[in-house]
């Protein structure tokens, strides 16, 4: 793990911690694209380019956005590779990786150091990037996938994911998975105190035990409609039994083993586009490889075998 300390990368920075618990730094760049102009980056197809990290479930979240509003062609990406080592997010020789055609980076850090020379902060995917002004618009995944689908118009053809009428409960519902879920398995598995580990898990399966309830009444987090909460909780979930329950010692239950959930998952895996924007390879060989304090051995287990594409049943369980 490495981090920016006034423009200079710095290697010994550890995980940031507090009494063994695992804080996840605030992200710095919040810059906001609009399409009339009100803000300092207009939405114009061709203008902005996105860098993720394949294993990473908050770029995973943008890369869905972008594959299913249309933005294909009028967002530009760039992937790095899957080991994240002393040299955090490069890109190097792997299936999978698409290299930085826009800033030419052999590693992530430098495109945080041409947008601010002085940075200070970890080297995080996604990062969105304007060419006209040569800088980082946002790096907070929640805010990058909002962009893409309010802020487009007609550059983004695809189906509405924050509707007017659920506003309120699609941000309350991406509020509530975060802490429990999106970062709760991060806190289980790099939790140094049993306390803290103790914490984080119960707090995780106690909200999926909720949603898997939630999820016995409607289709989907929020209803009968697909909504961004979905593809928030998504990226978490289709990384669970394959490295959050062992790797992170999420392990009370596997996702397959909540019927709701399951269902949900592969309903949600099936939908058109989304399957694509999945790299097992990615998602086990960075969870297992780059955590040496987790896994010294950097064995990357074969299993498990799970079967996304079978029957979901979930239309039963819609309005
Ligand atoms: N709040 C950020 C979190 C992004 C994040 O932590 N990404 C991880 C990869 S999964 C990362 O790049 N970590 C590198 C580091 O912390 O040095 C978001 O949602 O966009």
């Amino acid at each position: 793990m490495g981090m920016m300390v006034d423009g200079t990368w710095k290697t010994e920075a550890d995980i940031p911690r507090e009494n063994g618990r695992f804080r996840r730094s605030t992200t710095s760049f919040r810059g906001w694209i609009s399409p009339d102009g009100s803000t300092d980056f207009p939405a114009e197809a061709g203008r902005y380019h996105l860098y993720v990290a394949w294993a990473c479930p908050w770029a995973h979240r943008t890369a869905i956005l972008r594959r299913l509003k249309g933005l294909e062609d009028a967002i530009g990406l760039s992937a790095v590779g899957s080991f994240m080592g002393d040299d955090g997010w490069a890109f190097y020789d792997e299936p999978g990786v698409i290299p930085d055609a826009v800033n030419g980076a052999h590693f992530l850090r430098e495109v945080y150091a041409k947008a601010d020379p002085g940075y200070t902060g970890r080297v995080t995917t996604p990062v969105l990037w304007d060419k006209e002004q040569g800088t980082i618009v946002n790096n907070e995944s929640r805010e990058i996938i909002r962009m893409m689908d309010t802020e487009f118009g007609g550059i983004a053809p695809g189906p509405d994911f924050y509707p007017e009428d659920l506003r309120g409960e699609i941000d309350a519902t991406i509020d509530a998975i975060y802490e429990p879920i999106n970062n709760g398995v991060y806190r289980s598995g790099f939790a140094t105190t049993q306390e803290a580990y103790e914490e984080a898990v119960t707090e995780l399966f106690d909200a999926l035990d909720h949603w898997e309830d939630v999820l016995s009444t409607r289709r989907y987090l929020c209803g009968d409609r697909v909504t961004e909460a979905d593809w928030c909780l998504f990226p978490t979930l289709v990384r669970f039994d394959a490295v959050y329950h062992g790797h992170f010692k999420c392990n009370l239950r596997r996702v397959v083993d909540y019927p709701n959930l399951w269902g949900y998952l592969r309903d949600l895996y099936q939908y058109p586009g989304v399957a694509e924007t999945i790299n097992m390879d990615h998602i086990k060989r960075h969870y297992y490889r780059s955590h040496e304090s987790v896994n010294p051995t950097r064995i990357v287990p074969r299993g498990p075998v799970l079967d996304f594409s079978g029957p979901h049943g979930r239309e039963r369980s819609s309005g």
